[in-house]
């Protein structure tokens, strides 16, 4: 179903952010191995997050909504997971996917997963290999593409792993696996990734040690057997989805966007810093803090960007940015290159190939890198007037819709139902900043 975004004159106004999808998977997926009862507020009820809550219910847990964002988990405790009766379907989402075959995999149990057509053509042997290690096997196995089966074993032993790429996921799947081994778990990053497994961790009770490696790096370590304890928490605002309404504030021609209550974070912090770097003049407010992170209220207002390199040690820390950064890109001054974001092309879309291809379906001079794009930027609103091709792609589709807002001709989307997984509200928060999007 073909929606389209109008250009309009004025956005404006105060909009909370959305949960972190993150700190949802990882409170859902905690609580349900907590042992006694955890209560969450503003948990982020996407798709991706809803579905971890079914697997985790699945594998023992109980789960259930008390109000809007409003959610309790009774852990499995002492007692540990229990045997599924049916295969765990994770729908688009990589995250809770990978950390969930960490998790399973030190119990005695057969976990068959699966997923939609974008996440069984994601690679999964980056969480394999580490899990095929820590039960003592030659590394070498079948290549991983969902669906399979999770084969799991009480006799995990511990590794030290240096992930061959910058994935929290990967991190995170061998820490979960390592609370289950024998001995201590280590995970060694050349550059750090987004540490909210460490931190809630820490929250329930786990010992988690972490280390300074080299100049971006980080180990971290945690010793098997230790027990989770519940907790009550609130779940900080996204700041991946809170870049999309800052983005429409920087492009409207009378942009006056205040998003509250954004996570700071700076394993998360890249977009800010670049767009930044680029002259948008952010206003940021201390709000406080939850569940251990800080938080603020973002100001974004109209602003005229210049193109710019993006500095590589910024790509982990804005992974899920890039969509949204190559639209600021084309109404900006200029050129923007983004290089070392190699993992953008096995994300839920090769997000290289699409981000180029939405801009250029809107007039947009923009070329592929092998690990990034170039941005030739139009220094002002773009022609727009495209058809852009989502590719089951959440953030391409909010992305093309933002463009729209400010380019100077509607711009149109191919689906818009997989915008649920990440930012159900988008559309309404939109709306509620007067942007102009309908249906055909
Ligand atoms: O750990 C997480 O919650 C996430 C890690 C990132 O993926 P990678 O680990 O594949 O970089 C990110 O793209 C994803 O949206 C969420
Ligand atoms: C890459 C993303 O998520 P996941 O890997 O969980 O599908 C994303 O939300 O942009």
């Amino acid at each position: 179903m073909v929606w389209t975004s109008r250009p309009v004159k004025a956005l404006k106004g105060n909009i909370r952010a959305p949960g972190d999808k993150s700190c949802s998977h990882r409170a859902l997926i905690f609580g349900g191995l907590a042992a006694g009862t955890s209560r969450f507020t503003g948990l982020l009820e996407g798709e991706d997050v809803l579905r971890t809550g079914w697997a985790m219910e699945a594998l023992g847990a109980t789960v259930k909504q008390t109000g809007p964002g409003a959610w309790e988990v009774i852990g499995v405790g002492e007692k540990g997971l229990s045997q599924p009766e049916k295969d765990l379907d994770f729908g688009n989402s990589g995250t809770g996917s990978r950390l969930m075959m960490g998790l399973v995999s030190g119990y005695p149990i057969n976990v068959e997963m699966t997923g939609d057509e974008s996440l069984r053509s994601r690679p999964m042997n980056r969480i394999l290999k580490p899990l095929r290690m820590m039960r003592g096997l030659d590394t070498a196995g079948p290549d991983g593409q969902l669906p399979f089966a999770i084969v799991g074993t009480e006799s995990l032993k511990a590794i030290t792993y240096v992930p061959p790429v910058a994935s929290a996921q990967v991190k995170s799947a061998v820490l979960l696996a390592g609370l289950n081994a024998d001995g201590t778990t280590i995970v060694e990053e050349a550059r750090q990734t987004r540490d909210h497994t460490e931190r809630m961790l820490r929250g329930f009770g786990v010992t988690v040690g972490t280390e300074r490696l080299g100049a971006e790096g980080v180990r971290v370590s945690l010793e098997g057997g230790q027990k989770l304890t519940a907790i009550d928490a609130a779940i900080p605002g996204d700041p991946s989805s809170a870049a999309f309404l800052v983005a429409a504030g920087i492009l409207s021609p009378q942009g006056d966007v205040m998003v509250e209550g954004i996570m700071s974070n700076s394993t998360r912090s890249g977009f800010y810093d670049v767009v930044n770097l680029m002259g948008a003049h952010l206003g940021a407010e201390e709000m406080g803090d939850a569940a251990g992170e800080r938080l603020i209220n973002v100001h974004a207002g109209s602003a005229q960007l210049s193109g710019k390199p993006v500095p590589e040690r910024l790509v982990p820390s804005m992974i899920d940015e890039f969509p949204i950064l190559g639209v600021l890109a084309a109404f900006a001054e200029g050129e923007t290159v983004v290089t070392g974001a190699e993992e953008l092309r096995v994300k839920e879309s090769d997000r290289i190939g699409a981000v180029v291809a939405m801009l250029r379906a809107n007039g947009v001079d923009a070329e592929e890198r092998p690990d990034g794009f170039a941005v030739q930027g139009c220094g002002g609103p773009p022609p727009g007037g495209g058809l852009v091709e989502t590719r089951h792609d959440h953030r391409i589709a909010m992305s093309a819709l933002v463009m729209g807002t400010a380019s100077q001709n509607p711009v149109s989307v191919d689906d818009i139902s997989m915008i649920a997984t990440s930012y159900p509200d988008f559309l309404s928060h939109m709306a509620e900043l007067g942007a102009d999007i309908s249906e055909g």
